[in-house]
């Protein structure tokens, strides 16, 4: 299959201009059925870039690839690597063309700075994906040194460094960073990559130790210690020798605070009811995505604790901040929740003429600069595995859909402008007759995309309208706005009023139970 063509980078095509600047690419592509999140970069000496010329014919002098399936991306992956023609990429693909968004073919393609800080999203013959950005220099770390952390970016390869340095330290660690930013990862991390591997990984949720039980919760209690209290191990004796992860700790109420203070400054617990300290081997790692800081100030937070813990401090920048781990990440995740659903041959041998919607879903994805955290990005790789069991064929999906109501979730204004439709050509989802459609299809279709008659109608191929009378005429399937006052009073009651939860249950849009929870004057968030 591989045909050797390659794309030519003449570096004579680069422009001069004030900055010395690292290029750095994200690549994902699809080499002989099988698809590779790569990472690769190029140096300038100086500035500005263009991309020149593309001239097949040359052959490949960059590293292996790796398939998807192994997620981690080496460094000496897929490279762009000099020749003596100039810099090459392999693209394998025996008519090479490179295509804007717009599905314009580029041939020459000049990239300022202000581009490039913001980031640009090509296709390479729709079917690789290259996202061009500004990167600082670094020193290579091995992208594999901490196994459950991906990303290739500068905030990651510090992080993996710093954890590399204190794996095997007692020092506290406390990870900062927004939430879902992968801070639990982090924390696992250390914990596997030093000596306490073998030895138990113990996370409490701060936010939900009650106060009143904090010593016990904590340090555990004898027998009879208090009314019904058991003999038990608290969360430390549980970490005994291994690592006690303290997550949410900013949610930490004052008197749990001062019950852990305790602890760290003295050294010993002592289980409720019990006469004899113990000394306990613990390395504590914590993590927190509030400001600190300011719930000092405003005396909900102890400094003490705050100095106590921050042995080492490790912050993990946002997504946002850091684009070019966006398409190893969601290529790991989309792989995954394939797998789990036993759709892998969609991506992984996925045939030649339809890989365009994978390039075309990256591409779109990069380009909204994913404002969303990490587990968003996971979250959305999940939907669209579920979305497409619907579908047998993947042209038969909705991809604008399915990108719009991302937008939407993430809160994106601006829809996909229509001089962004695809490098490839999506066909349109291929209109079917309601009456056609079993409930069953119609019952997996709204699970699929959350009850949002909307992507559930795209998903079918027939209208909204259509799909609320098929609603309304099958026993099987129900409308928020035909629930009963009394049903949803008590449903509400038994999900404590969480709204997800009650949409799980009663299989309803969460918009239309949202607004028929108001009409019955239940106040929900
Ligand atoms: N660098 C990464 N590599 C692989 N998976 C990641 C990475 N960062 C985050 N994830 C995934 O994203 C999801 C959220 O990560 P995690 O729970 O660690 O975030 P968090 O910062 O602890 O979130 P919160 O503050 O809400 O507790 C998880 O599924 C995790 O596996």
């Amino acid at each position: 299959m591989f045909d050797g063509q390659t794309l030519n980078f003449r570096p004579a095509a680069l422009r001069q201009a004030q900055h010395r600047q690292v290029l750095t690419s994200t690549l994902i592509f699809h080499p002989d059925l099988s698809m590779v999140g790569a990472y690769s970069q190029l140096t300038a000496s100086q500035g500005s870039w263009a991309l020149s010329r593309l001239e097949p014919g040359f052959h490949l002098s960059g590293g292996a690839v790796r398939p998807l399936a192994d997620p981690y991306v080496s460094r000496s992956g897929l490279n762009l690597s000099k020749c003596s023609g100039g810099w090459q990429l392999d693209c394998r693909n025996s008519s090479t063309q490179v295509t804007d968004l717009n599905g314009h073919t580029v041939d020459y393609l000049q990239l300022s700075d202000a581009d490039l800080s913001d980031g640009v999203v090509l296709t390479l013959s729709g079917r690789i994906v290259v996202l061009l950005h500004y990167a600082s220099p670094k020193e290579p770390v091995a992208v594999d040194s901490v196994p459950g952390l991906l990303g290739g970016s500068d905030n990651m390869s510090q992080v993996r460094s710093l954890i590399s340095n204190v794996a095997d330290l007692k020092l506290p660690v406390l990870i900062r960073g927004e939430s879902g930013t992968g801070k639990e990862v982090v924390a696992n991390g250390i914990h596997n990559a030093g000596q306490r591997r073998n030895k138990p990984f113990v996370s409490v949720n701060m936010a939900c130790i009650p106060r009143e039980l904090a010593s016990s919760e904590l340090f555990g209690s004898v027998k009879g210690a208090f009314t019904g209290a058991s003999s038990r191990d608290g969360s430390f004796q549980q970490a005994d020798g291994g690592t006690l992860f303290l997550d949410e700790l900013g949610e930490a109420p004052l008197e749990v605070q001062t019950t852990l203070l305790r602890a760290l400054e003295t050294g010993v617990v002592q289980a409720v009811g019990s006469e004899k300290p113990r000394q306990l081997d613990v390395r504590f790692v914590a993590a927190t995505d509030a400001n600190l800081e300011k719930l000092i100030g405003a005396e909900s937070f102890k400094l003490p604790l705050l100095q106590r813990l921050s042995g080492l401090v490790i912050e993990l920048l946002p997504l946002r901040e850091r684009p070019e781990d966006f398409g190893v990440l969601f290529s790991h995740f989309l792989c995954n929740a394939l797998i789990e659903t036993g759709q892998e041959h969609k991506l992984l041998h996925a045939e030649a003429d339809s890989f365009g919607y994978w390039a075309w879903l990256f591409a779109r994805c990069a380009q909204l600069n994913w404002p969303g955290n990490v587990r968003q990005l996971r979250h959305t790789a999940n939907q669209l595995a579920l979305g497409l069991m619907t579908c047998h064929r993947l042209e038969s999906f909705d991809w604008y859909g399915f990108v719009e109501g991302i937008a939407n979730e993430l809160q994106i204004k601006d829809e996909v402008p229509a001089e962004h439709k695809p490098a490839v050509e999506l066909p349109k989802v291929a209109r079917r007759k309601p009456r056609d459609i079993e409930d069953d299809e119609i019952m997996q279709a709204l699970s699929a995309s959350d009850w949002q008659i909307k992507m559930a109608a795209d998903a079918l191929g027939i209208s909204r309208a259509a799909l609320y009378l098929r609603i309304d005429a099958s026993p099987a399937l129900q409308r928020a706005s035909k629930l009963s006052e009394g049903e949803l009073q008590k449903c509400f009651e038994q999900c404590d009023g969480d709204l997800e939860l009650m949409v799980e249950r009663l299989q309803v849009s969460k918009q239309a139970l949202r607004r028929r929870l108001n009409e019955i004057g239940v106040d929900c968030p």
